[in-house]
């Protein structure tokens, strides 16, 4: 039925360096651009973790030009992903904090595996960053204002049974059965014609988008300053320290 599977394989975690980031973008535009392909399956081939998120050590450390050039490919990616024209279904297979979530986000169903290891959710503010408003949009438009204030502001993560709860995944299967459930959603969402499911996408979808293709230079300046700033360096680098010291 033309469905493609992408498979994250930047191991231990799947952190979207800037070099995932472009094949992302790269693979994702070829399936665009190939008229067999009208879905994609977005999966991950780490155990136990879909995607820890932007990869710090992408944000720490490095030259002005070095995070703009990274959060420009996050843009990208986002906005790929957003508007794709392709049915996006999230087989969400391990743990999804921050960018990995987002990244589920903007898919058009979810499907989590049923473990209470795999948290989902924009935690940015545990670790003293603030997630950019196009990650608020993408959460407020998926659980509504309400929830998404909270979550934010605590950095929740949610187990499957919260996430699916508010309404951050649409459906929670067992571990075995996530890459099934998502074809069969897919056969669902694929038996709508393309042309009115694509519009009606864009229409939903487009305003979101808008904001941050209206003003991407001027988002990248303010990146550009906040994590710059010595406090946001000092707290992602303490972030890594403790994640990196877990196993000593
Ligand atoms: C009004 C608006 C105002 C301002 C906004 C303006 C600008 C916005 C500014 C900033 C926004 C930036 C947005 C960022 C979004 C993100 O995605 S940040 C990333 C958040 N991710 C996390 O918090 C996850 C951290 N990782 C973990 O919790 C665990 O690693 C995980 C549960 C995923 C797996 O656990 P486990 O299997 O035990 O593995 P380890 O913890 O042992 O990790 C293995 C090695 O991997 C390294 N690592 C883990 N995560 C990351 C990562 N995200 N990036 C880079 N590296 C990572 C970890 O350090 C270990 O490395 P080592 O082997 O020790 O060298």
């Amino acid at each position: 039925m033309g469905v493609a599977v992408i498979k994250l394989k930047n191991p231990p975690v799947n952190s979207l360096s800037l070099e995932v980031l472009t094949e992302f973008v790269i693979s994702l535009e070829k399936l665009e651009n190939d008229k067999t392909f009208r879905g994609v399956i977005v999966t991950s081939d780490c155990p136990g973790i879909f995607s820890a998120g932007l990869d710090l050590t992408e944000m720490c450390g490095k030259s002005q030009a070095h995070y703009a050039e990274y959060w420009r490919a996050v843009q990208e990616l986002w906005l790929r992903l957003y508007l794709s024209n392709l049915v996006l279904i999230a087989a969400i297979n391990g743990v999804s904090p921050a960018g990995g979530c987002l990244m589920s986000l903007t898919c058009d169903y979810r499907v989590l595996a049923d473990n209470p290891k795999y948290n989902m959710g924009l935690n940015e503010t545990l670790l003293g960053i603030v997630a950019p408003s196009w990650f608020k949009d993408t959460l407020v438009n998926t659980v509504g204002h309400r929830t998404a204030e909270r979550a934010l502001q605590l950095g929740l993560l949610f187990p499957p049974a919260e996430a699916l709860r508010v309404g951050m995944v649409d459906q929670v299967v067992p571990e075995d059965q996530v890459h099934s459930t998502a074809l069969s959603v897919m056969a669902q969402w694929l038996a709508v014609p393309d042309h009115a499911r694509q519009l009606t996408k864009n229409l939903m979808r487009k305003p979101t988008a808008d904001r941050l293709v209206k003003q991407r230079d001027a988002d990248i300046q303010y990146f550009l300053r906040f994590i710059s700033r010595d406090s946001i360096q000092k707290s992602l680098r303490v972030y890594l320290d403790k994640l990196r010291q877990k196993k000593g």
